[in-house]
Order: structure tokens, then C-alpha cells, then sequence
């Protein structure tokens, strides 16, 4: 059963369309990311199913339910915001247990939960600290604790995990993967980092410029990506321009990367290669290595024929030179080819 769903939805925000025609369904207990460049509208979308902003058209359903006309705190959503916006002149059990007092709960099943919760985000122990008290992973765990506490049907995370370094960032996913599993949670995470929703997501949602292009599992959107600007937004991608004539796709001009059979229907194409596609081969070849970027592991190469640049990646243990000469082997299999609209 859909636990979110959001039809046709448009909103707009000093006089711009910021989110145009977002269709979006969530099932319960999964887990979905909202993946995109900055500004392309993911917080604006997660605070319009909050009910901090109001759309222009469409409908915001939570539950099955119609949420349009309800209020923040009658819709069964929390949002968890980079900032954490916890409340400084409460102590952490205050912090958490916010929420179920406004609601009015007795104070002992306040307390029964809040311990509880905190044993869950691993902060035993820390109920009569000020929050001013704690590291920044600490207050992690106090914001997303507040927010568990307040039993969401809908779990919204605007880049929770953004201000933490590496480990401590690590450590806040995997608790979030561990608590979303046990409490069979729906949670929607706002992120523009690529990995963490690669990680993290049942399905990702890969939001441009207020609209999204594809809504698929982490390895779909990673392997078959819907659309060039898709595609580019995994890295970079080598785009080769061309046609496909008789079942064979080959560039429009005159380099040396050659072609590929295919089944799709004559026309203009763009190939997307990722630079992992082409493998370089050591040998005298009609490719000159241009610039060698030393990543650890791996060099990010970029090489050209005069024709074509092209960018690929080596294990970082190979003898490779700038200026030197090299041929290459294409997967063509794994590229994809889009077909270019007319007009
Ligand atoms: N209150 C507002 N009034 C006018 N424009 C706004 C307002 N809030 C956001 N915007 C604009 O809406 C667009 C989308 O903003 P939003 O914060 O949703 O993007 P985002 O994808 O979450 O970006 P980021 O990853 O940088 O947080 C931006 O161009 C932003 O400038």
C-alpha cells in the first residue's frame, strides 16, 4: 500500500515555478531518496508534504488520506532539518519527549518512551544533559530521536547527515537503516550526496530543475539512467554524438572511437559512456594521453584522438604517461544510447 503518495503537485515561490507536475508514490516502509543538484527543489518538496509550504495545484495524500487542508502537526509527518533545531534550554530527555508532551501524553509514558527511544539511537544515559553538551553526532541522535518519538507515518530527512564528517556519517546512516528496518518506518531523505542514496535508498527519486526524471531502484537509476542529465549526474560521462543508420550506431565525426551494432531505429543519438567503459589498452595506438589525475586507487585519464576527448579511469598500479600513445577497448554493451528530439 502507498503510504505517500503525491499527485500533479506545483509549487511556486516569490513569483517562480520551483516544483512543476510531481507525481510520486511511496510505499510503506520503504525507504526513498530525493536526489538532484542544489536548487532543483528537493526541500521545497519535502516541506510541501510537511505542510510548511502550500501548492499551487495537486494534492499531497498521506495514509490514503487527503492532507492538503491539514496542518503540519495533524499530518503524521516530522522533518528533521540539517540544522537539527533542538531546543537549547532543554535537557535531551526535554528535547525527545517535546512532541508527546504538546500532545498532551502523561508524563510517565513520556518518560517510558523517551528512555526507550534513547536506548534505541544509542544515548543511554544522556536524558539530563543540555544539549549544548553534547558532539555533533550527539545531536544527531537527539534530533532524529525527537522525531521517532512522535511516531510518524512519514519520516522526512532534509540532508540530516550533511554538517558530520565521514565516520560519524556513516554511523548516523547505518542507525537510521537499522531503526527504519525495526520500526518498519516510511522515510523520505533529502541528499545530494549520490552515494548515501545509492546506500540508503529503496528507490531514489532524481529530482531537475523542480521536476523528477526517474523513480527507480539504486541500481536502475545507476545502470539505465533515464535520461542524459541523469546519467551525468553519476560522474562524468563521455557523450559521443552520432547516428544510428541499418542497426549501426557511429559518431558524427571522424574519430577513431568506431561504432557499435544496435537494434534501435535510425535517427540522431547521443552515447553515454562512463569513463569505467573504456578500457585503456598499452600499446601505440590513435589515442594520446592528455592529463593523469592521481585518485588513490585509481587515475582519472584523459586521453584524445584530435577528433574526441575522452575520459577514463585505470587502477593507479600502471606505468602510464603524459604525451604517450594508446589504443583503447570500448564496452559498447554497457553504453547507453538516447535518441535526440527533433526541433
Ligand atoms: N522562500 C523562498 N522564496 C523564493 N524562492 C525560494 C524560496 N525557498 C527556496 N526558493 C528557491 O527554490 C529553489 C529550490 O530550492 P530548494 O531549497 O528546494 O532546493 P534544493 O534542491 O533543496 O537545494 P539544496 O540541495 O541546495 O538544498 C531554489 O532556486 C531556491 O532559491
Amino acid at each position: 500500500m502507498d503510504n505517500l503518495s503525491l499527485s500533479n503537485l506545483h509549487v511556486s515561490l516569490g513569483g517562480n515555478k520551483i516544483l512543476k507536475g510531481i507525481n510520486f508514490k511511496v510505499k510503506k516502509g520503504e525507504i526513498v531518496s530525493l536526489l538532484g543538484p542544489s536548487g532543483c527543489g528537493k526541500s521545497t518538496l519535502l516541506k510541501t508534504i510537511a505542510g510548511l509550504i502550500e501548492p499551487s495545484e495537486g494534492e499531497v495524500y498521506i495514509g490514503g488520506q487527503q492532507v492538503n487542508r491539514l496542518a503540519p502537526e495533524e499530518r503524521g509527518t516530522v522533518i528533521v532539518f540539517q540544522d537539527l533545531r533542538l531546543f537549547p534550554h532543554m535537557d535531551v530527555g526535554q528535547n525527545i519527549g517535546f512532541g508527546l508532551k504538546m500532545k498532551g501524553v502523561h508524563k510517565e509514558i513520556i518518560r517510558k518512551n523517551v528512555i526507550n527511544i534513547m536506548e534505541k539511537v544509542g544515548l543511554d544515559g544522556y536524558e539530563k544533559f543540555k544539549v549544548f553538551e553534547l558532539s555533533g553526532g550527539q545531536q544527531q541522535r537527539v534530533a532524529l530521536a525527537r522525531a521517532l518519538a512522535a511516531e510518524p507515518q512519514v519520516l522526512l530527512l532534509d540532508e540530516p547527515f550533511s554538517s558530520l564528517d565521514e565516520n560519524l556519517r556513516q554511523k548516523m546512516r547505518e542507525l537510521v537503516i537499522k531503526l527504519h528496518r525495526e520500526l518498519n518506518l516510511t522515510t523520505i531523505l533529502v541528499t545530494h550526496d549520490q552515494e548515501e542514496a545509492l546506500v540508503m535508498s529503496d528507490r531514489i527519486a532524481i529530482m531537475f530543475k523542480g521536476q523528477i526524471l526517474q523513480y527507480d531502484t539504486p541500481k536502475s537509476v545507476y545502470e539505465n539512467p533515464a535520461t542524459p542529465e541523469v546519467a551525468n549526474y553519476f560522474g562524468e560521462m563521455n557523450s559521443i554524438e552520432g547516428f544510428v543508420e541499418n542497426g549501426f550506431f557511429q559518431s558524427f565525426c571522424d574519430s577513431s572511437i568506431g561504432g557499435c551494432k544496435t537494434s534501435l531505429e535510425d535517427g540522431s543519438y547521443s552515447l553515454m559512456l562512463k569513463p569505467s567503459h573504456i578500457k585503456l589498452v598499452k600499446e601505440p595506438g590513435a589515442w594520446i594521453i592528455k592529463a593523469i589525475s592521481y585518485l588513490g586507487d585509481k587515475y582519472n585519464i584523459r586521453i584524445t584522438d584530435n577528433v574526441l576527448d575522452l575520459v577514463v579511469v585505470t587502477a593507479s598500479n600502471i606505468d602510464i604517461h603524459v604525451g604517450e600513445s594508446v589504443n583503447i577497448n570500448v564496452d559498447y554493451p554497457k553504453g547507453i544510447l538516447y535518441k535526440k528530439e527533433l526541433g
